[in-house]
């Protein structure tokens, strides 16, 4: 599944290319507003609920139609998210660039370009679209290729969140210095959802290092589990946008993430 994703990503990036040169973009990325600090909101107090605008997938087809990706991301906000992830990938997640730009227009929390990260014209059009983070990918990328994308990000000022989804994508994520782990209980392979990934990872990533557990969130009882394995935060699509009401459905996790009982991570 991820190479056939690759393969799409790739000709899509190929084509804009050709329509808006590096340099045109490089510029654009260049006048954007200064990206907000995600390493730090992440960090605050409580498990962060990563809110994603997500139409479809190749797990699961079509979710939710998201006229106004815009609005969501404010519903998101009103209820608590201290991040927005939008999915810009266009052939199976139904996003798009346009998509991001609303949606930084509409928030002032951090917002994550999440996609299939693969060449330097990607980060500087996320930064020139309004991004704070960008995915990154362990398993897409050639390990120079990861450190390359790594230090172009932060180098404009974004941060970079490094998914993994086994122990030695996560040496790998460390090797390159990632200060943003998230660890991806599906297999973008299989697209199997194992939650105990989380649990076996996360636990031997330093404490300066913010931890993300994405995928499988359906409720708080979710979150619960991955925070009592240390989860700092948790990204969640396919179980806000399938919601009548995201802005309560992002509430009761928030809430759940910073109730008394909720473990809390280790720093
Ligand atoms: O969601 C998929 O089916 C998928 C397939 C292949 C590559 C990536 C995929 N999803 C991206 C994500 O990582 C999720 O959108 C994100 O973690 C939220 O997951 P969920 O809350 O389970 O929708």
């Amino acid at each position: 599944m991820l190479e056939e994703i690759l393969a799409g990503v790739r000709e899509d990036v190929a084509a804009r290319q050709e329509q808006v040169p590096l340099e045109q973009v490089r510029e654009a990325a260049a006048a954007a507003p200064p990206a907000i600090d995600a390493y730090a909101a992440l960090r605050k107090p409580g498990v962060a609920v990563i809110a994603e605008v997500k139409r479809s997938s190749p797990s699961k087809g079509a979710l939710a139609d998201i006229p106004d990706p815009a609005e969501l991301a404010g519903e998101y906000a009103a209820g608590g998210a201290r991040c927005i992830s939008v999915l810009t990938e266009g052939r199976w997640f139904g996003g798009s660039l346009d998509d991001l730009k609303a949606v930084r227009a509409s928030v002032q929390i951090p917002v994550l370009r999440k996609d299939f990260v693969v060449s330097s014209y990607q980060v500087h059009e996320a930064r020139a679209h309004g991004a704070d983070l960008v995915l990154l990918i362990v398993a897409a990328l050639e390990q120079n290729v990861l450190v390359g994308l790594l230090e172009r990000i932060e180098s404009l000022g974004m941060t970079a969140l490094v998914e993994v989804h086994n122990e030695e994508e996560a040496d790998r994520a460390l090797e390159a210095n990632a200060k943003v782990i998230g660890v991806n209980a599906r297999d973008l392979r299989t697209l199997e959802v194992d939650r105990a990934v989380f649990e076996r990872i996360a636990p031997g990533l330093p404490n300066n290092v913010v931890k993300i557990a994405e995928s499988g969130v359906r409720g708080p009882h979710d979150l619960i589990r991955y925070a009592s394995a240390g989860a700092d935060a948790v990204l969640v699509g396919e179980g806000l946008v399938t919601q009548k009401s995201p802005r309560d459905a992002v509430a009761e996790l928030v809430n759940a993430g910073n109730h008394p009982a909720t473990p809390r991570p280790v720093r």
